[in-house]
Parts: C-alpha cells; structure tokens; sequence
C-alpha cells in the first residue's frame, strides 16, 4: 500500500468532529486510515482497535500519535468495521461498548448484512453497509453503500465523508444490490489484475520474452485505465474503438474475445458467481 494517495479524491476532513472508532486496521482499514490523515482529519478524533496492525499501519499509528487499543474508548460518533467477515461475529460483540445513541456502525466487511449488524448493535442502531475497493489505496477506490431507515441526514454525510477520503461514493437504493456491487466494484480490481497477468503470458506464449512480455501487458492496463480516467466524457466502448482498425489487428482480437466463448460471456457468469458467493456468503 502506498504512503498517500496518487491522485486524491477532494475530501476535506479538517473540520470532522465526530470521533471515529476504526475496528480492523488491514489492507482496507489501512487505507481508509491513511486517506483520512491525508485528507486532514485531526489524529486525535481516531481510535483504532486491532491487536496487530500491520507494521506500515503501526507506523502511521505511532507518527501521528492515534489511540491504539485504549482500555476504555470514548462512545464513537462513527464505528467502522474493517475485520474479515470470517471473524467479524467474534469481534463485533467485543465492541459494542463503543456504540451509543448518536453512533452510526459503517461495516465495509463483505456478506454481512444489515440485519446481522443490527442483531449485534442494536435494532434500532443506524447501520451503513459498504463494499469498497482496494484502489482505495491510492485514493481511488468506489464504495457502494446501503443505509438502513436509522441513519439521519447528519450521519449519512459523516460516512459519506470518510468514505469519500479514497474515492468515490455511490448511495444504493436497495441492499441486495451489494452482492453485485461486491461481483462489480469489490472483487473487481482482481479482475483487471488477471487481465494484466494473462496478457503478459499471452505475449510470452506468442514468442516474447516474458518480462518484456510482462512490461508491455502492465503498461497497457496501466495507460488505458489512466486514458479512461483522464476522459470522463468518453465512453469506454469509444475508447476501444478507437484502438480499432476497420478489419485490422484489433478488430481480429476481438473477434475472438467477444464470441461465443468470448470474455463478455466470462464476465457474465463470473459475476453472477462472485454475487452468488456473496449471497451465500450473507449472515
Ligand atoms: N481486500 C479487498 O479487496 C476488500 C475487502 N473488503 C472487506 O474488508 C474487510 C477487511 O479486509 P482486509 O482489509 O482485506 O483484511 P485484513 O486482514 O488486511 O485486515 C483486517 C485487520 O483486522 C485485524 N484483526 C484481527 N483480529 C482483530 C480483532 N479481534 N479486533 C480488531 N482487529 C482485528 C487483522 O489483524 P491480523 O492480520 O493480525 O489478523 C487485520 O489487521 C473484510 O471484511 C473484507 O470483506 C471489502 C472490499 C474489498
Ligand atoms: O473476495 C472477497 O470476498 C472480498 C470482497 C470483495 C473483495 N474481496
């Protein structure tokens, strides 16, 4: 993980009140820490709760002086669960002390859902759902997130705020879009990373040398991910038509990538996979 976001998002956290309780400070709590640091929130509004941060995180930690594992924490205005789902039933009980009347509970832990969150915190406690992604990292990630009937106009634009500190937020209407969310945007940058890696191992298996294989492929999808970025008018079937030569060496490629076992079906029934999982994944 990065020091400080490439490209930050416009968040401005200097004037944050609230007293944020982060519970799982990993790769994506890790990042949500560094964006809001990076996007001015004072230290001393921050209490982590994690045994063992990884060594980058304990080192933010120790520079900026942040609560770690106090004995008693304050009542938190916003609590973000970052721990992994597999231990989250464990630990979420182990934190309700820090939940009062004015706390929002934000989970960014996958397959858990609203109802399990309010089972544990309370049935009337203002719960946020989320499902970010780890270009969260460098302040470039997207987070969809679903709120339930607790949570007021004044908690909505605390989350929205934090989240906001690595990259974009998108509102959802409806919780069961999360699972497609996650398949979409969650899992997604795994997606892009395997299109870099056989890329790579296409070019090689075409004759290349392998690193130079593996050079080319990672710029490609370095580039074009940084063209689309940079061209937020044009659509992304635009800018593969603009790689593509009437009957030339594109078109040819995707030919056989938009065919009848083509990438498109792929995707299809990989995602309908990753929000199949997730749904089984819920509780
Ligand atoms: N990675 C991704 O692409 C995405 C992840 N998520 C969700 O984010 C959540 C966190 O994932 P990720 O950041 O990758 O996981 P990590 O394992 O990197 O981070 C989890 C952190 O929680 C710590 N931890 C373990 N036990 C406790 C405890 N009792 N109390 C407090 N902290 C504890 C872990 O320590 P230790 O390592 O010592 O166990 C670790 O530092 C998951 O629920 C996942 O579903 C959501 C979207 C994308
Ligand atoms: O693979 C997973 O289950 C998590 C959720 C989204 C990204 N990683």
């Amino acid at each position: 993980m990065s020091a400080a976001p490439a490209t930050p998002s416009t968040a401005n956290l200097a004037d944050f009140t609230g007293h944020v309780v982060l519970v799982g400070a990993g790769q994506m709590g890790g990042a949500l820490l560094r964006g809001w640091l990076f996007h001015g929130l004072a230290p001393s509004r921050v209490t982590i709760i994690d045994p063992r941060p990884p060594a980058n995180i304990q080192a933010v930690i120790d520079a900026h002086g942040i609560a770690l594992d106090p004995v008693s924490p304050a009542i938190a205005d916003v609590l973000i669960v970052a721990v992994k789902p597999q231990i989250a039933d464990e630990v979420m009980p182990l934190v309700r002390h820090v939940v009062g009347p004015q706390t929002v509970v934000v989970s960014v832990m996958a397959g858990k859902t609203i109802a399990r969150l309010e089972q544990v915190f309370g049935a009337t406690t203002a719960v946020v759902r989320t499902i970010p992604n780890t270009p969260a990292a460098v302040g470039r990630g997207i987070t969809g997130a679903a709120a339930n009937a607790h949570v007021n106009a004044a908690q909505r634009s605390a989350v929205e705020r934090l989240l906001a500190a690595v990259g974009r937020v998108e509102w959802l209407a409806r919780e069961d879009w999360i699972d497609i969310v996650t398949a979409v945007s969650g899992s997604g940058p795994a997606y892009v990373f395997f299109l870099a890696e056989t890329l790579a191992r296409a070019g090689a298996a075409a004759g290349l040398p392998s690193d130079l294989a593996a050079r080319l492929a990672r710029a490609t999808v370095e580039g074009a991910g940084e063209l689309m970025y940079r061209s937020p008018d044009i659509e992304p079937a635009t800018l593969r038509q603009n790689v593509t030569s009437p009957n030339g060496t594109t078109h040819a490629a995707l030919q056989v990538l938009m065919g009848q076992q083509g990438i498109d079906v792929a995707f299809m029934e990989a995602i309908a996979a990753a929000a199949k999982r997730s749904r089984e994944l819920a509780g």
